[in-house]
């Protein structure tokens, strides 16, 4: 599935936050949002997953005007793994993940093989079935991550949207993650602060700067040592270290 933004302004009071934020990504396309803190990642991220409509502008999934779908045939499609989302402390990982299911269950329809094959297949990727009797509330920030990311892989998403998902991850996890999502059959969008990750595992990258696109394109077009020096206020050498690979960031003090 196709995810366009056109002409995106968004604001709180008289605080404009987006402005003429434009970004296209084509059916199986991972793209990297990235830019300092403040910049506008998350905002856009949830203008995209239709949690926020804009003042102007238009974000369309597959051709549809995401704030006129109605919520559940969205959830249906569209998987957003917000930043330190929070979820109720007295449940199991498995009753977590489960949820994930319920965008596609009818309120007449029980459990399903389909659904109990989702939730077991969503916490294998993650590495978390050996955690799934445990309570939410006693995992490790890292393994909370992973159960959030389950979930919405739980809901067998054709579109996904994530806000640094690799926060609190292990480096293993963090590859190992940003591995799957580039591998699976679904657009993403994903915010990230890494840009060696950025670099390594999105075909476009979208760099935001106060609110707006600064630049937009492969990785090896858009993290040039000028654009680091600009927008990120620091000092690196890049190089294209394996023909066909993404840059390689290698920051100078
Ligand atoms: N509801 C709100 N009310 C007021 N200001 C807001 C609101 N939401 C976001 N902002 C402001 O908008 C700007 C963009 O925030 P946003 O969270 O989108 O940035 P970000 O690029 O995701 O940042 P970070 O990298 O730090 O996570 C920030 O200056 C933030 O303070």
């Amino acid at each position: 599935m196709s995810v366009l933004a056109e002409n995106l302004d968004w604001g709180v009071g008289r605080k404009t936050i987006l402005h003429d934020v434009s970004i296209s990504v084509a059916p199986g396309e991972t793209l990297g949002l990235v830019g300092p803190n403040g910049s506008g990642k998350s905002s856009l991220l949830r203008l995209l997953a239709g949690l926020k409509r804009p003042r102007a502008g238009l974000v369309t999934i597959n051709g549809k005007s995401v704030v006129q779908v109605p919520r559940k045939a969205l959830s249906r499609e569209v998987a957003f793994v917000q930043q330190s989302a929070a979820t109720e402390t007295s449940v199991s990982v498995l009753d977590v993940v489960r949820l994930g299911r319920t965008p596609h269950r009818s309120a007449l329809s029980g459990w399903s093989a389909e659904d109990e094959a989702a939730v077991t297949e969503a916490l294998t990727r993650v590495d978390m079935l050996g955690h799934r009797a445990q309570s939410w509330q006693t995992l490790s920030g890292g393994e909370r991550q992973r159960v959030h990311i389950a979930r919405a892989l739980a809901q067998s998403p054709r579109v996904m949207f994530l806000d640094e998902p690799t926060n609190h991850l292990d480096i293993h996890h963090q590859i190992e993650i940003l591995r799957m999502v580039r591998d699976l059959d679904l657009t993403s969008v994903i915010a990230l602060h890494d840009l060696n990750l950025a670099a390594m595992f999105c075909d476009k990258i979208v760099v935001m700067r106060s609110g707006s696109v600064f630049a937009s394109g492969t990785p090896a077009e858009v993290l040039t040592e000028e654009l680091l020096r600009e927008v990120f206020r620091v000092t690196a050498e890049v190089n294209c270290i394996t023909p066909g690979a993404g840059p390689h960031i290698r920051f100078t003090p």
